[in-house]
């Protein structure tokens, strides 16, 4: 058995289709036992290895760790849920203190880069639970993930009414538009000695993770009415964001990214250098 660690937000719902959903699920149950945490304790786990298969943050991917091919959390220019709500009048270059959601690995290491190396600013950052206003309440700025970011969105007005008017960044596109490649926050990653005989192959793992997210893919609809009761967001943005803002496919561009935030990442200090990414 092949222990997983998943994330329980709703970007990563494609990706787990097959292991959720028959005909494959009772089979799969037979290769992998699932448990489902947040990003940076996915990568915790993986790491102490407690898991031997994570969907983790690839700020937290190390030597030791092989990306598995196929699939990805990623975005091509919008994402819609990595948001750094800005205070007014303060911009990327003034802001000083940023209550970030310690959920999140991936997309603060994003931050410090978007900060020191293209605005030439060191803010503090201050780990918060991902509650907007008690964020912007104590510090110049918020950084939300994951569902509270898609929250947040909406309820938007109400926010700026408690603590004044904001500017509101996407991450994925702010990290586009300076470096023209795409925003990637996680990747399958395997601790390599866990597979092969007479456990799971890497040819058996590959071809699992890539046909449950192929499957999921064909079912946008059926998650949208799985997760339209669950979440107070609209059919149309929870299909928009399945569809459009998430990008699942690990291809080379993406691969091409991993390595410049790392490298970005390293320049800033923000990382550990990770020059050779290891793939299954
Ligand atoms: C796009 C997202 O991706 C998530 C963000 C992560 C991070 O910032 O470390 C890690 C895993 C992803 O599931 C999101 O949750 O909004």
């Amino acid at each position: 058995m092949l222990r997983v660690a998943a994330i329980n937000f709703l970007n990563p719902a494609p990706l787990m289709w097959d292991f959720e959903h028959a005909p494959l699920a009772q089979e799969l149950a037979q290769r992998y036992s699932l448990h489902y945490t947040q990003p940076s304790q996915c990568a915790a786990e993986l790491l102490a290895g407690r898991a031997d298969l994570g969907l983790i943050p690839i700020a937290a991917l190390t030597p030791e760790l092989a990306v598995v091919p196929g699939c990805t959390i990623a975005s091509l220019n919008e994402v819609r849920s990595i948001q750094l709500i800005v205070k007014s009048p303060n911009t990327f270059s003034t802001v000083k203190t940023v209550s970030a959601d310690t959920a999140s690995r991936s997309s603060l290491a994003y931050a410090e880069i978007l900060f020191r190396k293209f605005a030439s600013n060191h803010p503090a950052f201050l780990p918060a639970s991902a509650d907007p206003i008690a964020m912007l309440q104590q510090a110049d700025a918020a950084i939300l993930i994951g569902d509270p970011a898609l929250l947040a969105l909406e309820r938007r007005e109400q926010i700026e009414a408690e603590v004044g008017p904001c500017q509101w960044f996407d991450l994925a596109h702010e990290w586009h538009i300076r470096t023209n490649v795409p925003w990637v926050a996680a990747v399958w990653a395997v601790r390599p000695e866990s597979l092969g005989e007479p456990r799971l192959s890497a040819a058996q793992l590959v071809e699992d993770l890539e046909a449950s997210r192929n499957h999921g893919l064909l079912h946008i609809e059926d998650l949208v009415k799985e997760w339209a009761p669950r979440i107070e967001l609209s059919p149309a943005v929870i299909r928009h964001y399945l569809s459009s803002n998430i990008h699942y496919v690990l291809n080379t561009d993406c691969m091409h990214a991993i390595k410049l935030f790392r490298q970005y990442a390293a320049e800033v200090d923000v990382l550990p250098a990770l020059p050779d990414l290891r793939l299954l």
